[in-house]
């Protein structure tokens, strides 16, 4: 089946001259959570901006279920939810109304039913008849995503959702964009929580400067998170490795005075111990011995950088 929303060489030039967007391609698949994680000014805003028709894109072509956002653009608008990044409610509308008044900006008929199951999926059912500005942060954040919601569509995208709020709203707010999922919803996210991407996506994309430096399933990325390195220092510097030690897949670094030993934490067994037993057999005398795991925010880190470096 087709990607839920097709990007292909997306550019984004504003006004000024400045490019956002670089030529971003990317697939997003019916049904699953995908982090976009990036610095401030990546891109993040722009892209889903410009899938959800805020924005034109100067180049390139989006289709929101088959849809194309620029030719057919009611279709494809009417396809997605938009919970932006800054709260722009009426602070004295009644909840139940500026969910329902969403709604009808879509054209939709009334439903009840639809908005009852929604305010209640957020738990505002009880706050219905109350004004936003008698609201906490994280209930109006909640009206944001009703809102979002009130019109059905199928891709729903949180803008930052959770930037700024405690601990226990941000796993609220965990548990509702799973709960959405459970519903078939798509969900795209975007955020500076290495953690959060960690926690609720599928996948997770990496954006900088309007350029996506890479897209990969969370799962993928967890096992490079589970990969350690043992550095072992040693005392002389070797040219080769000893015959016994060939098969380890050890890599010599630093001029021959350390070798590096990369394993897997998940595993029953890493091999350290009969490593260093036979380094020590092979006659190499060691110096000092360091583990240094690898995070999905190292990656995050170190590809953010190359792109600087290449620059
Ligand atoms: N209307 C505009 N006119 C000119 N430049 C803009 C406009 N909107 C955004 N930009 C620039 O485009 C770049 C990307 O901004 P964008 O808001 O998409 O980044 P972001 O990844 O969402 O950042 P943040 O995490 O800070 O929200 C920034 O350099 C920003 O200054």
């Amino acid at each position: 089946m087709a990607a839920m929303v097709q990007i292909s060489d997306v550019k984004k030039v504003y006004g000024d001259g400045f490019e956002a967007l670089k030529g971003v391609s990317l697939d997003i698949e019916d049904g699953e959570i995908l982090a976009l994680l990036g610095p401030n000014g990546a891109g993040k805003t722009t892209l889903i901006s410009t899938i959800c028709g805020i924005t034109q894109q100067s180049a390139g072509t989006i289709l929101v279920g088959g849809h194309d956002n620029v030719r057919d653009y009611r279709r494809a608008r009417e396809l997605v939810g938009l919970v932006p990044q800054e709260i722009n409610l009426e602070p004295f509308e009644r909840v139940m109304n500026t969910v329902k008044f969403s709604r009808g900006l879509f054209g939709k008929p009334r439903n009840d039913a639809f908005i009852e199951k929604i305010l209640r999926q957020l738990s505002l059912w009880d706050k219905r008849d109350n004004r936003i500005m008698e609201l906490s942060g994280g209930m109006k954040r909640r009206v944001l995503i009703a809102k979002a919601l009130s019109h059905e569509p199928r891709v729903l995208f949180l803008d930052e959702p959770t930037a700024g709020v405690d601990v226990e709203l941000r796993r609220d707010m965990w548990e509702i964009v799973a709960g959405l999922k459970r519903d078939g919803v798509t969900i795209i996210l975007t955020t500076h929580y290495i953690e959060e991407a960690e926690a609720i996506a599928d996948r997770v994309g990496v954006i900088n400067k309007g350029e996506i430096l890479l897209v990969e399933a969370k799962e993928d990325l967890m096992t490079r998170l589970g990969q350690k390195e043992l550095r072992i220092e040693l005392q002389e510097p070797v040219a080769t490795l000893p015959e016994v030690l060939q098969d380890r897949g050890l890599r010599i670094d630093e001029d021959g005075r350390v070798l590096i030993y990369t394993y897997d934490t998940g595993q029953d067994r890493t091999g350290i111990a009969s490593l260093i037993r036979e380094v020590t057999e092979a006659g190499l005398v060691l110096r000092d011995l360091q583990t240094t795991q690898n995070s999905l925010e190292d990656i995050f880190v170190g590809l953010v950088n190359n792109q600087e470096d290449a620059a």
